[in-house]
Formats: structure tokens, sequence, C-alpha cells
């Protein structure tokens, strides 16, 4: 049995469709107990993305990159948010994606990524899947500065620090964000011997 059969749209109505979606949907849930229940819920989707962790096995280092995030400056966090390479998928395969976010934002050409796992990152409102890859690096990669699309708001420092420093940086509070913090954590574990 799938979980659709537990599900019944009854109406959905669009509240935005600016930039991405927000939509509020009315459906029936059938719960654990047999019992029909109506719910609403709002959705917003923004498609879903990719995101990459950068290493040098040898030189033990990562790529992060830096930059303004308004939400989480609206939300209290006063600084630029540190982060691996990310970017929306755009109707492109994950893989495919993130090789070319990851030259436009960083300026290094990885030709080989692995695909290490997928996760919903706020999956009570945020209809976005995020895959995740690492993929190794050589200082001889880097073919541009990187930085973004100017034009769209892009204003990307690129970061190279080692394992340690980008692991400390979690309890001291210099990396927020999510996806970052689960890429470490899984470099330590299974990329670098801390
Ligand atoms: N005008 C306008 N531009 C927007 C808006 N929201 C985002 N943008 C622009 O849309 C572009 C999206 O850039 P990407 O690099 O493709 O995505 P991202 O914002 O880095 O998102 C990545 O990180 C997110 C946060 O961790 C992830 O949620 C997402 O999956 C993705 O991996 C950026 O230029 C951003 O400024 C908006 O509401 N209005
Ligand atoms: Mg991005």
């Amino acid at each position: 049995m799938s979980l659709a059969d537990r599900v019944r749209i009854e109406e959905v109505s669009l509240l935005s469709d600016d930039w991405y979606v927000l939509k509020k949907t009315r459906f029936a849930f059938q719960r654990s107990n047999g019992e029909w229940q109506v719910q609403s819920r709002e959705t917003y989707d923004r498609g879903n993305g990719a995101t990459i962790l950068l290493y040098d096995r040898a030189r033990r280092t990562v790529i992060l990159t830096r930059q303004f995030r308004f939400p989480a400056f609206v939300s209290g966090y006063d600084d630029l948010m540190i982060e691996t390479p990310a970017g929306l998928l755009d109707k492109m395969g994950p893989e495919e994606r993130i090789k070319e976010e990851t030259q436009e934002e960083t300026g290094y050409r990885i030709g080989k990524v692995e695909k290490v796992f997928e996760a919903f990152m706020s999956p009570g409102s945020v209809t976005e899947r995020l895959y995740f890859f690492v993929g190794e690096y050589e200082p001889k990669d880097r073919i541009s500065d990187g930085g973004g699309v100017a034009n769209e708001g892009e204003d990307i420092e690129v970061m190279e620090v080692t394992i340690d420093e980008a692991l400390a940086m979690i309890p001291s509070g210099e990396i927020v964000d999510g996806k970052t913090i689960m890429l470490l954590q899984h470099a330590a574990l299974r990329i670098f011997r801390v």
C-alpha cells in the first residue's frame, strides 16, 4: 500500500507564485486508527537542490563559500553565512547541476563527484529534496575566481580551510548552515581521520 492511499486532496489554493510557489492544500489523511481527518498545510516549493563538499585529502582542506543570506539575517543572524556550494536544480540532473554550480560559485572545475545521500531539510513546510555530493579537488582545478552571478545579487567569497578548522567552526557558531554541518560531519566520519 502506498501512502497515496491515505491522502485525498480536497482543495489547492495558490497563495503566492512570485519567485517561488507557496500553496495551501486542504486534504483528508487517514490516521493510523483508520479514521479520516481533514487538515490544511502550506507548502513552499522552490524545486530541488544540490550541494557539495570539495575536499583535498592530501592537504586536508575543504572549500566553503561565504555569502549574505537575507532570510537568516531577518531571523537575527548578523553575519555572512558559511556554506558548502549549492544551487537549485532548475530542471537539470543533480550531478550535472552541482558541477556547474561549483564552477560558478567557487571557480573550481571538478570532473568526478560522488553522491553521498539525499535529505529533506525542512519537511514540515518546504518541498525541497537536497542531493548531497562530495568531490576531490586540487589547487590546479581552480580556473576562475567564482563568486556567483553578480546581476542575480550573488557576491560569494570562496574559503579554503582545513577540515579541523571547519569542524571547529560548528561548536563555535561560525558555521550554522544545516547542509554544511551534515557534509562536514560526513567528511569527518568517512573521508578524513580527525
Ligand atoms: N529576485 C529574487 N531572487 C531570489 C529569490 N530567492 C532566491 N533568489 C536568487 O536565486 C538564486 C538562487 O541561487 P542558487 O545558487 O541556485 O540557490 P541557492 O540560493 O544557493 O540555494 C541553495 O542553497 C539553499 C540554502 O541552503 C538550498 O535550500 C537550496 O537547495 C540550494 O542548494 C540566487 O541568485 C538568489 O539570490 C527571491 O525571492 N527573489
Ligand atoms: Mg548557491
